[in-house]
């Protein structure tokens, strides 16, 4: 059923190239909490995250997040792509969550100092507010996804798409990150879908897998 709370997928056909990531998939799965989406390498995992944006197309059916089409769901969903291009590597970390504060839900520019102060409180969330005047090319790993976290959840959204947000780090690292989305599932009711292969750091913390293997998506 389209359910506020439900990722919903009828007879959706999705392609990378010539690659077939979902074959005629239809199924409905609640996306609340922490959901974990699973699949080997080059199964196509970061491909459906963007089809939840609307980024790439559906070639057949329809998919519905949380009760909208992607096109309308993208407003209310934070993005953490993997890995960062090399321009972003240059630019403060504070400057990188700023960035995405263009004040298009609301038609005008938050001027700079609301969007410095919030930018703060984000980082200041996540636990990067003492790295954030630092560029994000000479912070390590586990500082760099918290600040790509902090922009991630610029704009309040209900929902985080994560694109292996645990890859490269050390294990006290992945427990500090995962520890963190927990706490914002929990206490700010946030639905987070998110790709990982670090299954062990997720132990005892994620809703649900959903497994994406050979065209097909299941629980
Ligand atoms: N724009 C594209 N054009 C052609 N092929 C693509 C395109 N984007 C992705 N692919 C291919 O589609 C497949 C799925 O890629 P995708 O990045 O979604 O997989 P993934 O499950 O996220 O992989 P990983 O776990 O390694 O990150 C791969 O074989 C990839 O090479």
């Amino acid at each position: 059923m389209a359910h506020p709370d439900n990722l919903f997928l009828d007879g959706v056909t999705l392609c990378a190239g010539h690659k077939t990531i979902l074959d005629h998939v239809t199924l409905t799965v609640p996306i609340t909490g922490m959901t974990l989406l699973a699949g080997r390498n080059g199964s196509g995992k970061s491909t459906f995250l963007k089809a939840c944006l609307g980024l790439v197309r559906l070639q057949n059916g329809v998919l519905l997040v949380k009760g909208q089409p992607p096109e309308t769901a993208c407003k209310q969903i934070g993005y953490m792509p993997q890995g960062l291009n090399d321009a972003a590597l240059m630019i403060p970390a504070i400057s990188h969550v700023m960035a995405a504060m263009n004040g298009a839900q609301w038609g005008v520019s938050l001027p700079s100092r609301n969007r410095r102060e919030n930018a703060e409180r984000l980082l200041a969330l996540t636990g990067a507010l003492s790295f954030a005047r630092r560029p994000l090319g000479l912070l390590s790993g586990g500082e760099r996804q918290r600040v790509c976290l902090a922009q991630a959840l610029t704009d309040n959204p209900k929902t985080l798409l994560l694109d292996e947000p645990l890859a490269a780090l050390d294990h006290e690292a992945q427990h500090q990150i995962v520890s963190l989305l927990d706490t914002l599932t929990r206490e700010l009711g946030i639905s987070i879908l998110m790709t990982s292969h670090e299954t062990e750091a997720l132990d005892g913390k994620v809703s649900r897998i959903l497994k994406l293997e050979n065209g097909s998506l299941h629980v």
